[in-house]
């Protein structure tokens, strides 16, 4: 293991909406000095010809990482897209080939937080975090919620998606709805306080 604390952001996305907020959260984890972060989607699962009906666009230019591979960080920022209030299969899918890392207790004490969208506002952002958090607590990881440390999270002005369990954005039943300048405030902030955690927890163990 790095010295210097390793941040793996990962994440699935279909339609870009949690890619986009991928890139806001790396930003603020890249704020923090003396961490290391990097970008990684999950594989998909889904055959070319269902993509295709699903108007999904290209992948991201983004390295697909293997279950394996967690192990070589310190901490997990997770972007779940909600399919009927839970994670989504290719997130499944993923977990379900991780049973050799839980055999063994690598991820024991990593750390994670997360982050998600929505196609409508009630649409379960916070049922995906706590129904995600199952697995993570069996492969002992510490779960590290966002709270309420952004203004943005109790500003009822307009839409805007995330709570305590993490950023998040409503992409509209269409999906046309694009992240909005406070949900990418949000993100970069939720980037930037779960960094400082992590670096702070990692100097603590040492
Ligand atoms: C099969 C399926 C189930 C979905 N279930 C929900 C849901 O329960 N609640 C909701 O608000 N949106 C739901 N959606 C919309 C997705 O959450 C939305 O498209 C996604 O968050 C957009 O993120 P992305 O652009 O990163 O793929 C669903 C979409 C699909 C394809």
């Amino acid at each position: 293991m790095s010295a210097r604390p390793q941040v793996f952001i990962i994440f699935y996305s279909l339609y870009g909406h949690i890619y986009t907020l991928a890139q806001s959260i790396k930003k603020g984890v890249e704020r923090v000095a003396d961490v290391d972060v990097k970008l990684f989607q999950i594989k998909e699962t889904l055959p070319d010809e269902v993509l295709a009906k699903m108007h999904a666009p290209a992948k991201p230019n983004v390295p697909v990482i293997e279950p394996k591979d967690l192990a070589l960080a310190d901490a997990f920022l997770f972007g779940i897209p909600t399919r009927y209030g839970n994670m989504p299969a290719q997130w499944k899918h993923f977990w379900d080939a991780t049973g050799q890392l839980w055999v063994s207790g690598a991820l024991n004490n990593k750390l994670a937080g997360t982050f998600f969208a929505t196609g409508s506002q009630h649409g379960g952002q916070e049922t995906t975090a706590f129904t995600f958090l199952t697995t993570l607590i069996h492969h002992g990881i510490i779960y590290v919620p966002l709270g309420y440390t952004h203004p943005n999270l109790q500003d009822n002005t307009e839409v805007i998606g995330g709570s305590a369990y993490g950023a998040g954005t409503v992409a509209g039943g269409d999906g046309s709805r694009q992240v909005s300048a406070k949900e990418h405030a949000i993100a970069e902030h939720q980037g930037e306080s779960f960094a400082k955690v992590v670096r702070q927890f990692l100097a603590g163990r040492q």
